[in-house]
């Protein structure tokens, strides 16, 4: 039986209220300035203007600079400098002095750490059969150094002088542009560190989410304040999950849980919807964005991202787009067709300006927060609080029974995105590969789903999964967004590859393994290449990085190291990877060329995708 949303909605509002401590549910928003720069008027408007160029056209990087005194001193200083008339004009020169004299680089207050935990030679590495293999292993452990970082104490002396949030461990970055800690990309970074033997360095950034959660009711995008009107996916608990099924040892879970129930209770309560469907109501979870912390376009980059879209539209119109867009930011995936109109005939179909991220009841969050609710049970059950534990049972059947209802389709065999506005899935032709969510989070009745494994495998196979040579795209539409074809990303790779793995058939293995060693070796090539690993990659092209967006590719890079080394580990008597790679290639111009320049990379690309490519700072 399906309960009545008010019936749901009481007892979930019972049970959360009598579990948060102080008896109701309060969220803290400290109101602060979301960078430095951001909070000198005047300064604000004349970057925004575009007067000054940040380095490598980013305006994020003005964004992560730290002032070097305290923000009214800054201020007095800056209003010194503006012109009384127009005969003294702010000059270029005179800003750019004024920058370089008041604000630091942002790796100032970022200081390199190499983990403690960290060894040259982890045991993982001496099991790698292949000698290519084991290199490239070694390699990718070796980044842990290089993308380790630790925040200065001047971060927590002086807040007010950095965007930056203070965290008392030491930070994995994914790398280049993202400079900070990102929450959900830290799921699949500990992956890759338990995999290095890095117990310790895992449970400090798990240590450093349960502080956030503590000071803001819940984990911002990324470490910086400019981050905190936005989550990311709500990974936490699994990643507690994760060192606790390495070490067995109840305090990972004792020290963690507190926190891991009050960020629950912020999706329960801030990110809730009720959807009415097919005479009955449900209690579902959604992106959004809070706007108790701050306005809605005070993101990273001055405006600078979102300029060319918002442009053309009225306040109230720019809101709209900035709370969904917003919204798309919280989704980890921004942006992508998901999000936007789909309609054949819609002049904004597949355009940014279209986004509507807020009336997507997404498939992959109520996955998310579906393993988080089996996780409390889990480890209240562990921690002998039944009634807890019960709790948690009781919400995981309503979830599941949502789930069934809202993101099952029958006919395809797999679980889509819900559209609020026409009360249906989002159009089932079109392939996500967030679609697996359920799959990975085990978040079904096996009873209500019958050959469940033979309808994956059917679904896989109608989208030629394997087929491609870069890895499973992570949507079969091309918009020219990052989180759309032709671009695969590790963590869908992983995702899809272990909910294969578990529905342990031998096809469904066998399906895995070929997907697993198709994706390592499109890394491995592109990093015998060019010597980089990136953010994401090109599904068509085995090796290439991905591309399109609002940024260019980035490298480093912490999920996509995670991953690999994960599954190098797991699939490591079966990789065999190719000995005669073409060494030296370029991407956007970073390595020696000695095969390709830039222009005919570019040139490829666009061949291969029949459009041309989309990026503002390609
Ligand atoms: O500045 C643009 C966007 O950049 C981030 O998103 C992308 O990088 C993150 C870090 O790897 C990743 O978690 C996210 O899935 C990517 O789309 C940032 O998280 C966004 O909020 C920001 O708008």
């Amino acid at each position: 039986m399906v309960a009545m949303v008010t019936d749901i909605e009481l007892i979930v509002i019972a049970i959360v209220t009598m579990l948060t401590p102080g008896g109701t549910y309060r969220l803290n928003y400290p109101r602060e300035c979301p960078s430095p720069m951001y909070c000198i008027s005047g300064l604000r408007e004349v970057i925004q203007n575009g007067l000054v160029a940040p380095p490598g056209g980013d305006f994020k990087y003005f964004s992560d600079m730290s002032s070097k005194d305290d923000l009214d001193v800054i201020r007095r200083a800056f209003d010194e400098l503006q012109p009384r008339s127009s005969s003294r004009p702010l000059t270029v020169a005179v800003v750019e002095q004024f920058i370089n004299e008041s604000f630091e680089d942002p790796s100032a207050v970022l200081k390199p750490w190499v983990p403690s935990d960290w060894t040259p030679e982890p045991d993982f590495l001496q099991n790698i059969p292949d000698s290519n293999v084991k290199e490239w292993a070694k390699g990718l452990h070796d980044l842990w150094r290089d993308l380790g970082r630790k925040i200065t104490d001047d971060v927590k002396t002086h807040p007010d002088r950095h965007s930056l949030i203070y965290v008392p461990n030491g930070i994995v970055i994914p790398g280049e542009r993202f400079r900070e800690s990102y929450y959900w990309d830290t799921y699949w970074i500990i992956k890759g560190l338990l995999t290095s033997g890095m117990l310790q360095t895992s449970r400090g950034l798990t240590e450093n989410f349960v502080a956030l959660i503590n000071k803001y009711g819940f984990v911002p995008n990324g470490g910086r304040k400019y981050y905190i009107s936005r989550s990311q996916p709500p990974l936490l608990a699994a990643m507690v999950n994760t060192i606790y099924e390495t070490t067995g040892d109840i305090e990972d879970i004792r020290s963690t849980i507190d926190a891991l129930e009050k960020e629950y209770d912020f999706w329960m309560f801030e990110r809730k919807k009720s959807v009415y469907y097919k005479r009955s109501s449900y209690i579902a979870n959604v992106y959004g964005f809070n706007a108790k912390y701050r306005e809605p376009n005070d993101e990273e980059s001055f405006g600078k991202l979102t300029e060319p879209y918002t442009d053309n539209m009225t306040r109230g119109e720019q809101i709209g787009f900035m709370e969904n867009y917003t919204a798309a930011c919280e989704s980890g995936w921004d942006h992508s067709s998901r999000w936007m109109q789909y309609e054949t005939d819609d002049p904004l179909r597949f355009k940014l300006e279209s986004v509507r991220t807020m009336r997507v009841v997404p498939v992959d969050l109520n996955a998310y927060l579906c393993h988080v609710e089996m996780l409390l049970s889990k480890f209240y059950t562990i921690l002998g609080d039944t009634s807890k534990a019960n709790y948690f049972d009781l919400v995981i059947s309503d979830r599941k029974r949502m789930m069934q209802t809202l993101f099952w389709n029958e006919e395809e065999g797999i679980w889509f995105d819900f559209d609020l506005d026409k009360k249906e899935n989002l159009p089932t032709d079109y392939f996500y590969a967030s679609s697996f969510a359920p799959l990975y989070f085990k978040c079904y009745d096996e009873d209500s789903i019958p050959n469940l494994e033979e309808r994956i495998i059917n679904y896989v196979k109608k989208h030629n999964l394997t087929s491609y040579p870069g890895g499973i795209p992570v949507s079969n539409q091309y918009t020219g967004q990052q989180w759309d074809y032709p671009n695969a990303w590790a963590p869908m790779q992983h995702m899809i590859i272990e909910g294969l793995n578990m529905l342990n058939t031998n096809e469904s293995k066998s399906i895995a393994q070929t997907l697993a060693l198709t994706w390592l070796k499109s890394n491995y090539i592109g990093w015998r290449q060019t010597g980089y690993m990136f953010e994401k990659y090109n599904a068509t092209q085995s090796g290439d990085p991905g591309q399109g967006g609002l940024y260019k590719v980035q490298k480093g890079f912490g999920w996509t190291n995670g991953v690999a080394l994960y599954l190098i580990n797991k699939y490591k008597d079966s990789l065999i990877v190719p000995d005669d790679v073409n060494i030296g290639a370029s991407v956007d111009g970073a390595a020696t060329s000695v095969i390709a320049s830039p222009v005919v990379l570019i040139t490829a690309l666009v061949a291969s995708f029949g459009v041309s490519l989309v990026s503002v700072y390609v």
